[in-house]
Order: C-alpha cells, then structure tokens, then sequence
C-alpha cells in the first residue's frame, strides 16, 4: 500500500488536538503545517513532528516582496522541514530570492535544504473567479501552467497545482519537477470549498507526486477507517 504519497494537513487550532490526530494515524508519514495551527501555536509542531521522525510540509504560503520572503524562508530554513511553499505571484525576483534564502539559512543551520513549491492557483479558485474577480484574461488550465514555469524558471523545485491541471504541468515541466496536490476528494466526500477536485487515484495517475488529503480524514467521524478507505482505493 503506497502510503507515502498521502500528506495529511494538521488544519486545527490546537498542539493537543495535532499529536492526538498524528498518534491516531501513526501510518501517516507526511504531515502539512499551515496557517492556522502555526498562527496559533507556533514552531512547536515542528519539534513535536521531527521527534516522531514524520516528513513536514511547512505550508505557510509567503507572499511579499522580495526581501520580506528571503527573511522568511531563512528563518525556515533552521527548522528542517521538507517543503515550504510561495506564491507564484510574488514575482521572479522573490521567487528567486526566496530559494537563495532558504539555500543560505540552510547552510548555516546545518539542516537540507527544503523543497521550496510554488502555488499556481489556489484550488479553492474556479475560472469565473479568475476571469470576473482576478481579472485574469488567461484560461485556468493555461494561467496555472504560466505559474509553474515562473516557479520553475526561478530555480524552484516545484508548484502545488489542482489534480485537474496536473497532467498538463507534469507533461511540460518535467518528471523532475514536484507537483503536489490539494483539492483531492473521494467521491464518498464532500467537497466543501475546493472547487477544482479530482479523486485521489485520479490525481496519482494524472502525475501528481503528493495529495494533499484533509477534512475526508480528519473531519470524518473515524479517521482510521476514512484513510485506510483512500489508501485502499490507490492501491
Ligand atoms: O491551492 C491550495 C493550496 C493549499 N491548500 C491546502 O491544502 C489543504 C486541503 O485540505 P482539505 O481539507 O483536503 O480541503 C488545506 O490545508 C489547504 O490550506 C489547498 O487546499 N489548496
């Protein structure tokens, strides 16, 4: 059963209500941060994860100017995490700045260097939104793979896409550049705010490297079953 391509996010206010989750699901190996049990609680996650020698994708989501990035990605760089992730639409010069800062704290940390992703489109965006509210004149399918290319050619090790736009960026972007995926449903799920979903065995076999898999886990009532459901379904 292939359980490592399966990143589960801690998206819960609380350290007590993360350990409970990460001991309930001790298969799970790869564990999102995001924003808002890092807003509320801080770096301790990350010491309470490593412990557990569980893989770390410190979703964070920079998005400012250069120098205002490189600060951040430095300071991430000392915690030893695997991916961190950027905004594509910072633009070249803090995406560029951004790898070399994380390169560089790295380096005096002592720790590797994290995979730093773009996000292309936010998968909880659809075309309307894009077109109408964003302005954004490019279909989705292709403003999504102008944002991985910008990622890629700033030295980026790879973007977080749709499972819709996957394929397409898998096929330009090349075998070596990562690709993860949120906004994957079950069809038994719901699918609640993400608007551009595919089921997880669809994601892997379109290209995705990782699925980023929430609230059909940790939301259902037993998340030991709900899991053992998807990793079945990909196997
Ligand atoms: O475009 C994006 C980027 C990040 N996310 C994050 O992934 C998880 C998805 O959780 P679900 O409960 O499976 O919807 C969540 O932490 C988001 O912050 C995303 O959904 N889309």
């Amino acid at each position: 059963m292939n359980t490592e391509k399966i990143i589960v996010p801690l998206d819960v206010p609380t350290i007590t209500e993360a350990i409970a989750l990460i001991d309930q699901l001790p298969q799970v190996s790869f564990w999102k941060v995001g924003l808002e049990l890092f807003v509320s609680t801080g770096p301790e996650i990350l010491t309470q994860l490593k412990q557990r020698k569980k893989r770390i994708f410190l979703d964070l989501k920079f998005h400012d100017i250069p120098n205002t990035v490189a600060g951040a990605c430095r300071a991430a760089s000392q915690y030893g995490v695997d991916l961190i992730t950027i905004h594509a639409t910072a633009g070249k010069v803090a995406l560029k700045a951004a790898q070399k800062a994380l390169e560089d704290g790295a380096k005096v940390a002592d720790k590797p260097v994290p995979n730093l992703i773009a996000i292309t489109l936010l998968t909880s965006l659809n075309s309307r939104e894009l077109a109408f509210d964003l302005k954004i004149p490019l279909e989705l399918p292709e403003y999504a793979l102008q944002m991985a290319l910008l990622a890629q050619e700033s030295g980026l090790a790879g973007a977080v896409c749709s499972p819709q736009e996957v394929e397409q960026l898998r096929r330009t972007c090349g075998d070596d550049f990562l690709l993860v995926c949120p906004g994957v449903r079950p069809t038994w799920a719901e699918k609640g705010d993400q608007q551009r979903s595919f089921t997880p065995s669809q994601a892997l076999k379109a290209g995705a490297d990782y699925l980023v898999i929430g609230r059909p886990i940790t939301a259902s009532e037993d998340p030991v079953a709900a899991l053992q459901r998807i990793f079945e379904e990909i196997s």
